[in-house]
C-alpha cells in the first residue's frame, strides 16, 4: 500500500523570484496490487508526484508510507533497502548501452550484493516474462523501442519489487509497441501482483491499463476516477476535456 499524506514540492519560480508548488499538498492511497495511472496536461505536475513516492524528489512537506513505513525517516542505507522495493521504469528508457540486455537486466541485483549465481537465474526469468531471452546477449543499440522498454521492465522487476513506478513508458513509441508494453506490464501485474503506478498524458493508456487514475492540474488532484471495463465515468470538467481530447 502506497500513503501520500500531504505531500508538498516547491521549486524555485522560473521567473527567479519566490517558489511555485509543482504538487501543492496532496493526500493518495493506491492499494497493494492496484495499476494507479497520473494524468494530466504537461506540467501538471505527474512526474514530480511520482517521484515523490520513492523519495527521488524529497517532499517540502508530508508523509510517502510504503506498506506503512515511513520512507521520510530511513537514513541512506535504508532507503536503499526499501527502493529495492519500488522499481522504475521512464521514458527514454535509460539503458546503459555498453552492456547487453542481460547485463542491463543484472545491473540492480549487482547493486544489491546477489551472487552472480543468483542473479544469472533470476535474468533468465526476468527476460522470458518479458519476451526477450533470445535477445539476452543483444546490445540496447540492437534493439526496438518496444524491445528496450521491455528491458527497463525486466530490469525494474528483477530485484521482486513490490512496486513499478514507470514515467510515461509508451510515450516514445509508436500505438502498436505501447500496446505490447501495456500488455507487459498488465501481465507483470496479474502474475506476481506488484503495484504499478504510470504517468500519462494518454487517456487510452488510463482506458487500456489501468483500474483508477488520478487527474492532475497545477500541481493538484482534480478528480480520481474509476475504469471500468474501458469506460470511464467522470462528472468534473477536467476529466472531460481529457476524456474528449482522447
Ligand atoms: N527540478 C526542477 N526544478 C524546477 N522546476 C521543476 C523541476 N522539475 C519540475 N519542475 C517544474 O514543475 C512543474 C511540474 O513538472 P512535472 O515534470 O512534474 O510535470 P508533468 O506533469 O510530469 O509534465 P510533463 O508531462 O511535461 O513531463 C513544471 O512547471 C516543471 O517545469
Amino acid at each position: 500500500m502506497i500513503e501520500l499524506e500531504s505531500v508538498r514540492k516547491r521549486y524555485p519560480a522560473p521567473q527567479g523570484s519566490g517558489w511555485f508548488d509543482a504538487v501543492h499538498p496532496t493526500s493518495l492511497r493506491i492499494a497493494q496490487g492496484e495499476i494507479f495511472g497520473l494524468i494530466g496536461q504537461s506540467g501538471a505536475g505527474k512526474s514530480t508526484l511520482l517521484r515523490l513516492i520513492n523519495l527521488l524528489e524529497r517532499p517540502d512537506a508530508g508523509q510517502v508510507r510504503i506498506d506503512g513505513q515511513d520512507l521520510m525517516q530511513l537514513d541512506a542505507r535504508s532507503l536503499r533497502q526499501m527502493r529495492q522495493k519500488i522499481g522504475m521504469v521512464f521514458q527514454q528508457f535509460n539503458l546503459m548501452a555498453n552492456r547487453t540486455v542481460a547485463g542491463n537486466v543484472a545491473f540492480p541485483l549487482e547493486i544489491a550484493g546477489w551472487s552472480a549465481e543468483r542473479i544469472r537465474a533470476r535474468v533468465d526469468e526476468c527476460l522470458e516474462i518479458v519476451g526477450l531471452t533470445e535477445r539476452a546477449r543483444h546490445y540496447p543499440a540492437q534493439l526496438s523501442g518496444g524491445q528496450k522498454q521491455r528491458v527497463g521492465i525486466a530490469r525494474a522487476l528483477a530485484p521482486h519489487p513490490s512496486v513499478i513506478l514507470a514515467d510515461e513508458p509508451t510515450s516514445a513509441l509508436d500505438p502498436q509497441t505501447t500496446q505490447s508494453v501495456l500488455d507487459c506490464l498488465k501481465d507483470i501485474n496479474q502474475r506476481f501482483g506488484v503495484t504499478i503506478v504510470i504517468v500519462t498524458h494518454e487517456m487510452q493508456v488510463v482506458r487500456a491499463l489501468c483500474q483508477r487514475a488520478a487527474v492532475l492540474s497545477a500541481g493538484r488532484i482534480v478528480d480520481v476516477v474509476e475504469v471500468q471495463g474501458s469506460d470511464i465515468t467522470t462528472h468534473h470538467a477536467q476529466t472531460r476535456a481529457l476524456l474528449e481530447e482522447a
